[in-house]
């Protein structure tokens, strides 16, 4: 029987890969994975090499013995050598956590069933006295009896309740039935909340307990976001009083009156003049900001330095420390890089002239002003040129950077670096299964259907299988997934494709097989409903292999589990094979820096405030921890589990997904989240982002990637670089070809890679993943439906279409080479319905309209779509407004169009209007 590599390696207690090269020294071909099958005869084969080897378990001393080798304990040498990296301990504290609060439900329900009992044994008493006093008693015993009775009740409340029969063990009970289960030191039910994730797996990361596992190699955490430039000062030569004289001529040249740094300065003692008298507030900008001096400039500075008082003429403490030591003035340069706003401090610094040697020279252009002054970048660059030096000037750095670019920037080092759980979203077409499938995994091993403590609207929790840690985050859809990466939140280590295995491979599951790829995550496919009658796994088989998800048993390297969640076939493989691809791709984290992470969801509650879903994706969230993301801030009020909301947490470590209070206003889902030292800062973040939201005219944020600015960004680029596209063409014989011609295109430094290619309309799906992949849409004779070219433009998104195959091509090429010349450019106008025809024999057919969007122009020319696809593209002949000709008609509208050329119009068409423009070179320069 097949046998795959990371089962025997387990039963060999040997590391994975260990067993992957033993198979290659052997001669054993084409296993190159832990996931790779092995035959009987290969086993034997491995066998045999082990037990010859010495080192490692045998099978006894017999080499033609076809007995099993039964598994045996790894001697101390071997533990020695195979570093575990199972995280037994950090089940304690979730546990402890879970347990804590399903305890004291069952205790406030074990008191609330005594409080009824004893009322109703008070009744009972209160009725026997009345009834005794009143001479009803008839029964024998006397006073004492009740007296018993009465005792007897008293004992009732502190008894378990007795009437409920045998109580299922819950998950949790059966966890901690286990002989593997060592309970957590006074940290359970009653006691302080337990922490949850990093410390238990810090202990556990490096004990000696649990099964053998494979030894890691730590590698660096995903990081969320595109790295940002360092702070400013980092890298920077400390402050310094170069001993380098003006030059003489420069000087000279000044004290001549004639030069153009008088006249700039005029002017900007003017434009700080009106701002004072506009008595103009603002912050940040460098726009707004009245340079040489004044009041907002001393505000910008402080806001920037994080310092709530003091003049900007004295310089933050620390500038000042630096500046006390040895001086490293650098040696004079021809040509010097500063950052915006410039200080003439910074220009001294960045240029190697003595600060007071630029302030004499601004002195005797008449302008009195300190070290400390802002000069805007004509000035700047007057005041070089006065020095002769060039200028060359780097982009500001925003509040933003300046205070969290080194917490996003810092790496770990590697001996920091714990294993993390895997982080895994469930994908595919509605209704295959990934709920009922988490469901399934979730009831199978934590929680049995008592803990109601599962809701709706939890999407994101972290369970234990064999002592062994997994996070899931299961969003609605892969547009979900797929917005989250928009965002620049990559929360998905492993892809799971669900696959009806009776229904096989639909739209969404290609759509979710891209988005996946596009997330560069490892797949594994759940073929579910395997338990349905008359199913044809081998027919899903194929549908995977088509789709270029070749099935390891198949010979591929994509690992299908068949499953169904309503037998639990399967689940089990699942989250083995789920922890398999985990292992090898070594997750790894540090819990002992401040978390950070991603915001999954969050919303406002009536009582608790603002409660957010956070992924916690590195370091330790903590309560208490001072948090920003996007527009809110806080500090974390309170930490709940999210499987069990009502077991509360001290702390989350990597992996591990908690509902937190404590943000003044919900973040945005798919926002990161940081930890600060200072809610001063936190507050200044958000601030800022708000304010920046508030008064962007824009709403594209992302300049992403289009044809004509490809060269722009290839560029002085020194690897190869991957133009992204996602193809939508009428029908799969246009898919091929395309696909061979691009095929054709070969380029030493851009790599083309189809991320998606399917049949039908440009939808809004593509569009999110377009965004979220910095990709092109490239329509082939079809169109984007209105929402998905609403979003394009929103999003910046470039969708090109095309109806002539050579065409796409040559513009690639053209655009990779620099050369594109987009001599003529469509403008879309907008869209009319055609509601009715009128056929009339002189003129020919008159399509009655109505505008849907945008305005029709009488020399625009229409392509006529039809169920999505384009069936015709016409100049339009005639436009009317009732019976007048019209030169445009508007959004709402009704009007008579008539199309040169074609006559088989139909009610239900759509008329997609453009007007075609000439438009010059873009890379004429
Ligand atoms: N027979 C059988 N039915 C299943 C299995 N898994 C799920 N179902 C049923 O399929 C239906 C859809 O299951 P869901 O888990 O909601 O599917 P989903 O993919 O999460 O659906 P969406 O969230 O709507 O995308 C439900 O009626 C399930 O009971 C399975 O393994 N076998």
């Amino acid at each position: 029987m097949a046998v795959r590599i990371y089962s025997l390696a387990k039963e060999l207690k040997v590391d994975s890969k260990e067993l992957v090269d033993i198979c290659t020294q052997i001669g054993i071909s084409g296993k190159g994975s832990a996931l790779a099958s092995l035959d009987d005869g290969e086993v034997t084969k491995i066998r045999e090499h082990l037990s010859g080897g010495g080192a490692k378990p045998s099978a006894g001393p017999g080499k033609k013995s076809s007995a099993p080798i039964a598994p045996q304990r790894p001697t101390k040498k071997e533990v020695d050598r195979v570093k575990v990296i199972s995280t037994p301990k950090p089940i304690d504290p979730v546990i402890a956590a879970r347990q804590a609060a399903l305890e004291q439900a069952a205790k406030e329900k074990a008191e609330q069933e005594a409080a009824a009992a004893a009322a109703a044994e008070a009744a009972e008493a209160s009725r026997a006295s009345e009834d005794s006093a009143s001479g009803k008693d008839s029964g024998a015993g006397g006073d004492g009896e009740p007296a018993e009775s009465d005792s007897a009740t008293a004992a009732t409340p502190a008894e378990p309740p007795q009437d409920e029969g045998p109580r299922r063990p819950g998950p949790l009970a059966r966890v901690m039935q286990r002989g593997d289960y060592v309970p957590p030191g006074g940290t359970t039910a009653g006691g302080k909340p337990p922490v949850l994730g990093g410390g238990g797996a810090r202990k556990a990361g490096k004990g000696s307990g649990g099964r053998a596992r494979p030894a890691i190699k730590l590698a660096p955490m995903p990081t969320n976001e595109p790295p940002k430039p360092a702070p400013r000062g980092k890298k920077e030569p400390a402050a310094q009083k170069p001993d380098m004289k003006l030059p003489a001529d420069a000087l000279k040249a000044s004290k001549a009156g004639a030069t153009p740094l008088k006249a700039h300065l005029r002017k900007a003692e003017d434009a700080l003049q009106s701002e004072k008298e506009k008595g103009a507030k603002g912050r940040g900008k460098k726009g707004d900001t009245p340079m040489l001096g004044g009041r907002e400039q001393r505000q910008l500075s402080r806001s920037r330095t994080g310092r709530r008082s003091g003049g900007m003429s004295r310089p933050p403490r620390r500038s000042r420390r630096r500046r006390s030591g040895i001086n490293t003035a650098a040696p004079r340069k021809g040509k010097v890089t500063v950052q915006l706003p410039c200080t003439v401090r910074e220009l001294s610094e960045a240029a190697g002239v003595a600060a007071t040697d630029i302030l004499r020279l601004l002195m005797e252009e008449g302008v009195m002003t300190t070290i400390a002054a802002v000069m805007d970048p004509d000035l700047t660059e007057l005041v070089a040129a006065e020095l002769g030096l060039e200028v060359e000037f780097r982009d500001e750095l925003t509040v933003e950077d300046e205070y969290l670019a080194e917490i996003r920037d810092r790496e770990d080092a590697e001996e920091d670096l714990q294993p993390r759980a895997p982080i895994i979203t469930f994908l595919g077409h509605v209704d295959h299964g990934k709920t009922s499938l988490i469901d399934k995994i979730i009831d199978t091993d934590v929680v049995s259907g008592e803990s109601g403590g599962i809701t709706q609207h939890i999407r994101a929790y972290t369970i234990f299988k064999n002592d062994q840690q997994i996070s899931f985050v299961d969003t609605p859809g892969h547009e979900a997934f797929t917005e989250m990466r928009a965002r620049g939140a990559n929360v998905t280590d492993i892809a799971v494709l669900v696959v009806a295995a009776d229904d096989g491979i639909m739209p969404q599951t290609e759509e979710a097989i891209s988005h996946a790829r596009a997330a560069e995550v490892p797949i594994i496919v759940a073929l579910n409903k395997c338990d349905l009658p008359g199913v044809d796994a081998n027919q899903a088989m194929q549908g995977l292999t088509a789709q270029e998800l070749v099935p390891s048993e198949w010979g591929g390297d994509v690992e299908v589990v068949k499953t169904s969640a309503i037998t639990g076939e399967g689940i089990d493989e699942l989250l083995d094979t789920i922890l398999t691809v985990a292992e090898l791709h070594e997750f790894t984290a540090n819990p002992d820096r401040p978390a950070l992470g991603t915001c999954i969801e969050a919303q406002q509650e009536s009582d608790r405030g603002v409660v957010s879903k956070v992924m916690v994706q590195n370091g330790t969230l903590r309560v208490g921890d001072v948090i920003v993301s996007g527009q809110a801030y806080g500090k974390v009020k309170a930490m709940y589990d999210t499987l069990i909301p009502t077991a509360r947490l001290e702390e989350a470590g990597p992996s591990v997904p908690v509902n937190i209070t404590g943000f003044d206003v919900a973040p945005g889902a798919g926002e990161a989240f940081y930890v600060l030292d200072d809610i001063a800062k936190a507050r200044t973040i958000a601030e800022d982002r708000a304010h920046e939201a508030r008064n962007s005219n824009l709403d594209v944020d992302v300049q992403h990637v289009t044809l004509e600015n490809l060269f722009d960004r290839l560029d002085g680029a020194e690897e190869v670089q991957t133009l992204n596209i996602i193809l939508r063409a009428d029908v799969r014989g246009s898919i091929e070809a395309i696909q061979k011609e691009l095929g054709k295109l070969d380029h030493p430094e851009v790599k083309i890679k189809l991320l998606q290619k399917s049949v039908g309309g440009i939808t809004e799906a593509d569009v999110t993943l377009a965004d979220a992949s910095d990709a092109i849409i490239i329509g082939f004779n079809v169109v984007p439906d209105e929402k998905a070219r609403i979003m394009a433009d929103k999003r910046g998104v470039q969708v090109r279409r095309y109806e002539v195959i050579y065409k796409i091509t040559e513009d690639l090429k053209a655009a990779i080479e620099g050369l594109l010349k987009p001599e003529e450019r469509e403008i879309d106008l907008g869209r009319a319905l055609v509601q009715q025809i009128f056929k009339i024999s002189r003129s020919g057919t008159i399509a009655g309209c109505r505008v849907l969007s945008g305005v029709v122009e009488r020399n625009a020319r229409a392509r006529v779509i039809r169920d999505n696809t384009i069936i015709g593209d016409y100049p339009i002949d005639t436009l009317r407004r009732e019976k007048d000709d019209a030169k445009e008609v508007r959004e709402g509208l009704e009007c008579g169009i008539k199309l040169s050329g074609f006559n088989d119009v139909k009610e239900g068409d759509l008329f997609d209007v453009y007007r075609v423009e000439e438009v010059g070179r873009s890379f004429e320069d």
